[in-house]
């Protein structure tokens, strides 16, 4: 199967915007090229991210790849974003050149490209995270996640996750039982049976990261433990515990297509994790985060913990404001860059 790569040149100020204005036009994933940097930083609403060599843009500018199906009319898509970049210089925002062009990509050159420059990384005191195709010897106190992201999110090198990863360590206690919203490769869910928990639901709203997560948590030896499914955001726990009412399959098909797959196999395969459960981890972006506090707060037991993570800076003070609105108390604020992950307690005593 073949993409359209559609590439931008701009500027470091402009990226949010242009971002918001790739995904507005359909792409699939938006992949972003820093200055002198290691990293493509991450998809901001779908999740894709991944790691390049580095490259000689210059300091304050960046390349964009928005990524689009092989069937889409990309002079279309073309024409409706440049006169969007162009109106961000009357907000002052500049982006700089801007020049577009678009080629059409292998998906197969796409999805192991960045494969050569995912190595073994200790992300926190006890975790440490190795690609499955390169040889690593742990030290015995070490704990290893095996991943293959494939197209899913969740090398664990990003800031978003690898704060995820350090605020489980610190929280998990033994025999907790998890959930993972947005689980992308699995990274977490694999990360919280290895720090402790005892089972794990996974869920997210593409198919392609469930997959992903499943095969990930089979390479670790966790498939009796950690349960993918697709849902958007918690929705698969109203399909589980037979409660409908705030959503219809004519407004959501994926909630239509899993609440069908759920009763066809709602005797061979319920939930793992009982709800309320002990915590609840979601890197997914702040936007997302606010969309689901009450879900969350009511998915968990008291003294429960959630972990917010995916947060840029200038979303920090709205999500502890609606953490604190929604009856949580902030335990902990960690940060790596401009991202901040929030770990919050249900109050004991709370029902
Ligand atoms: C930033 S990635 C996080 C992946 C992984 N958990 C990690 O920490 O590396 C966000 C993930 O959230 C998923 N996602 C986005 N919106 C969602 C929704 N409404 N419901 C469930 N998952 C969603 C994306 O598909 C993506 O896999």
């Amino acid at each position: 199967m073949k993409y359209h790569e559609l590439t931008i040149y701009t500027t470091e100020e402009a990226v949010e915007m242009i971002s918001n204005f790739l995904h507005e036009q359909g792409a699939g994933g938006v992949s972003i090229e820093e200055s002198g940097s290691l990293e493509r930083r991450r998809d901001l609403s779908f999740g894709q991210w991944y790691e390049l060599p580095l490259n000689d843009i210059p300091e304050g500018f960046v390349v964009m790849k928005g990524y689009f199906n092989e069937d889409e009319d990309m002079d279309a898509h073309v024409k409706a974003v440049r006169p969007r970049i162009e109106e961000l210089r009357t907000y002052e925002i500049d982006p700089g050149p801007a020049d577009i062009s678009v080629v059409t990509v292998d998906e197969n050159d796409w999805a192991t490209a960045w494969k050569q420059y995912f190595k073994p990384i200790r992300v926190s005191e006890r975790l440490t995270i190795k690609p499955t195709w390169e040889d690593y010897e742990a030290t015995p106190e070490e704990l290893v996640i095996e991943i293959d992201p494939g197209m899913a999110f969740g090398t664990g090198t990003h800031p978003t996750t690898s704060l995820c990863l350090r605020a489980l360590e610190s929280s998990i206690r033994e025999g907790d039982e998890v959930i993972d919203v947005g689980t992308g490769s699995g990274i977490l869910a694999i990360g919280a049976v290895k720090l402790g928990a005892a089972r794990v639901l996974a869920v997210d709203l593409d198919p392609v990261a469930v997959s992903s997560a499943i095969e990930n948590a089979r390479l670790n030896g966790l498939e009796d433990r950690i349960q993918a499914l697709q849902s958007d955001l918690l929705g698969v726990l109203k399909i589980s515990s037979g409660e409908a009412s705030s959503w219809s399959s004519e407004s959501n098909p994926i909630e239509a297509k899993v609440r069908a797959e759920l009763a066809a196999r709602a005797v061979s395969e319920p939930l793992i994790v009982g709800v309320p459960c002990d915590l609840i981890v979601a890197n997914i972006l702040a936007e997302i985060i606010l969309l689901f506090l009450d879900d969350v707060y009511a998915a968990l037991k008291p003294g429960g913990t959630y972990i917010a993570s995916g947060i840029y800076e200038n979303k920090e003070e709205t999500v502890a404001a609606a953490l604190l609105a929604s009856g949580f108390e902030i335990v902990d604020r960690v940060r790596e860059d401009k991202w901040i992950a929030f770990v919050a307690a249900k109050p004991k005593g709370e029902g």
